[in-house]
């Protein structure tokens, strides 16, 4: 996978140079590229918005400036690419989401900022047939879209094949059965005065399979019921229910 980021503080992007990202990068898994934003602005200020029309609090990211980089960055490579736009505006970035995107070649990020970007760049680029998703990370508002990048890469990298040491963590984490996760222990067996449940240390995988399970419908229950609520009808055995 290649993914492009498009943005005016590329420094903002140099943890995805780390760690388990960094290692999907030099195992040659990623391709990553970050792009200045300001690179494709012409104007001796490097001038990237402008007021907003109608008036209005804050400033609007120009579209002569974006259009001009997304098309130089969409031709580096001819790889299809989907351009996500991450906005508080947007549809909700999702475990789902982020497994749907691992399934494509190259991914373009556009950070904007400010009040975001003229909405024209997007209605451009959809109407060129260019797949486009404005997304959110979640309710809450950023000072750009940066932050969200880097939820939103990690997210999606964790899952390519070959990134994870060990596949089966990514399908048993929180969210990819449609519940929570539980409560999880290690060494010592009692800290502080606090023992580890018995059934964890009883060898009994079985016992083991269904306390778990029951911590994670009782956690989902307690935290996001709207979860629970989401589940297919066949997502829950009797034992589920008799929970
Ligand atoms: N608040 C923001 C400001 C600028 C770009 C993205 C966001 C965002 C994305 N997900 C939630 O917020």
């Amino acid at each position: 996978m290649r993914i492009d980021v498009i943005t005016i503080f590329p420094g903002y992007l140099a943890p995805l140079r780390e760690a388990l990202l960094g290692r999907a990068i030099g195992a040659g898994l990623v391709d990553l590229a970050v792009h200045d934003l300001r690179s494709w602005t012409r104007d001796v200020h490097q001038a990237v918005d402008d007021s907003p029309y109608g008036g209005g609090p804050g400033m609007v990211m120009r579209p002569q400036v974006w259009g001009e980089a997304l098309d130089a960055v969409l031709a580096l490579d001819e790889r299809p690419a989907r351009i996500v736009v991450p906005t508080p505006a947007g549809r909700p970035f999702t475990q789902a989401t982020a497994q749907a995107w691992t399934g494509e070649e190259r991914l373009v990020f556009a950070c904007g900022r400010y009040e975001g970007i003229d909405q024209r760049v997007v209605d451009d680029a959809r109407r060129r047939d260019l797949p486009v998703d404005e997304v959110s990370i979640g309710d809450y508002v950023l000072v750009g879209g940066e932050v969200a990048v880097l939820v939103m890469v990690e997210a999606v990298v964790r899952l390519l094949p070959g990134v994870l040491g060990n596949p089966a963590s990514a399908q048993q984490d929180s969210f990819s059965d449609g519940l929570l996760e539980g409560p999880a222990y290690t060494r010592p067996e009692v800290w502080r005065g606090l023992a580890v449940p018995e059934v964890l240390r009883s060898g009994n995988h079985a016992k083991i399979a269904r306390w778990r399970r029951d911590r994670a419908l009782e956690r989902t229950a307690q935290r996001r019921p709207d979860l629970l609520a989401a589940l297919p009808e066949d997502a829950l055995d009797d034992a589920d229910r008799a929970f």
